[in-house]
């Protein structure tokens, strides 16, 4: 097997980059830290794999790597990617489903909870020296055991967070996917209902599904509408499934309880952004599958799908398109 040109474009655990150093020849860049932009372009031209997260692979990228043959996203969303036009191209995409899902399940939850406790903004008081009496009603949270559940994206982790929520805080679940899937848990427990309904009827509405062309901007100021006043929307999937401007003045307007966030249209966010710093707002730097077990595995797991896919053998796993209908 002869040796190939790889582009490491995200750190690696040292014992990852060795695997891939012990088969290829590597060049090690990542184009969002500073200084390393040119040295990420200047070895495009002779990659045939790639492996990395978090940075645009377009076709400007694409143009310039000829010779790519594999790209090893260390993530399971492919936004960053045309996944069809590599496909059509010959190139391999590969990407680390599963080995996150309880991971981020755990997240979304501590949203609900955090959001609902209003867990942030309560240690903020305290912190800030506020807290000389007993808290009154103006501080009081809402309880999260047996409200309802609303899920969009039922995929693995959409269900993940079902388990939590119905077996763990007995919340009656309202899920709507894609593609119709049977919940998984014991019977009545959890529903598949309409888009409509899960805005409707729910007290969480939490986003767990790709980003796509389809989902691109779902949220906005009529989804907003229909939401129950007082409920609290959690985005663990990709900011731009949310439309920013109908999400602040949902919350402006009362509609909306509070919001958690772990993603946003532009990331890092913006310090100017009014998310930022709106007190209804719990925001966090994306970080749904950012443990120490997690991102190794998720790593381990990338390294594997390149190797293999570099060998000409099958990867874990890799985008395959939908068949034609
Ligand atoms: N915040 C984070 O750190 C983090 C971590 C991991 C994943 N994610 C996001 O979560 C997403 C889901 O991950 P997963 O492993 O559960 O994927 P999955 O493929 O198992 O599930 C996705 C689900 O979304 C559904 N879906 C797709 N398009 C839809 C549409 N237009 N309307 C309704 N449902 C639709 C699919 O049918 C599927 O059930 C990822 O694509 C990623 O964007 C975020
Ligand atoms: O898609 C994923 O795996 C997470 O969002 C991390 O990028």
């Amino acid at each position: 097997m002869s040796r190939r040109q790889v582009l490491v474009y995200r750190q690696l655990p040292p014992d990852q980059l060795a695997r891939i150093q012990q088969e290829h020849d590597v060049v090690i860049a990542n184009p969002r830290v500073a200084g390393q932009k040119d040295a990420f372009l200047k070895a495009l031209p002779t990659a045939e794999g790639m492996i990395g997260s978090s940075y645009p692979i377009d076709e400007e990228v694409l143009t310039l790597a000829p010779r790519l043959e594999v790209i090893s996203s260390i993530s399971v969303g492919l936004d960053q990617f045309s996944p069809d036009a590599l496909h059509r191209r010959g190139i391999t995409l590969c990407h680390t489903p599963g080995v996150l899902t309880e991971t981020v399940a755990d997240l979304l939850f501590a949203m609900v909870l955090a959001t609902s406790r209003r867990v942030a903004e309560l240690d903020r008081y305290v912190r800030e020296g506020q807290w000389n009496r007993s808290v009154g009603e103006d501080l009081y949270g809402w309880d999260v055991h047996g409200k309802t559940m609303g899920i969009l994206g039922y995929g693995r982790i959409g269900q993940a967070l079902a388990h939590r929520a119905a077996l763990g805080f007995n919340m009656p679940v309202l899920y709507h996917t894609r593609t119709p899937v049977p919940s998984g848990l014991p019977e009545g427990r959890a529903q598949p209902v309409t888009l409509r309904e899960v805005l409707m009827q729910s007290d969480f509405i939490v986003l767990v599904l790709p980003l796509t062309e389809q989902t691109r901007g779902l949220i906005g100021p009529q989804e907003f509408a229909l939401m129950k006043p007082g409920a609290i929307l959690i985005n663990g999937a990709r900011g731009p499934i949310v439309q920013e401007a109908a999400l602040l003045q949902a919350l402006e307007h009362g509609q909306l309880r509070a919001a958690g966030l772990d993603v946003f249209d532009i990331e890092p966010l913006p310090v100017d952004s009014l998310l930022r710093t709106h007190p209804k707002v719990l925001a966090l730097p994306h970080v749904g599958s950012a443990t120490h077990e997690t991102r190794r595995a998720m790593c381990e797991m990338a390294t594997t799908n390149l190797l293999l896919a570099l060998q000409g053998k099958q990867p874990l796993a890799a985008y395959s398109p939908a068949p034609a209908r």
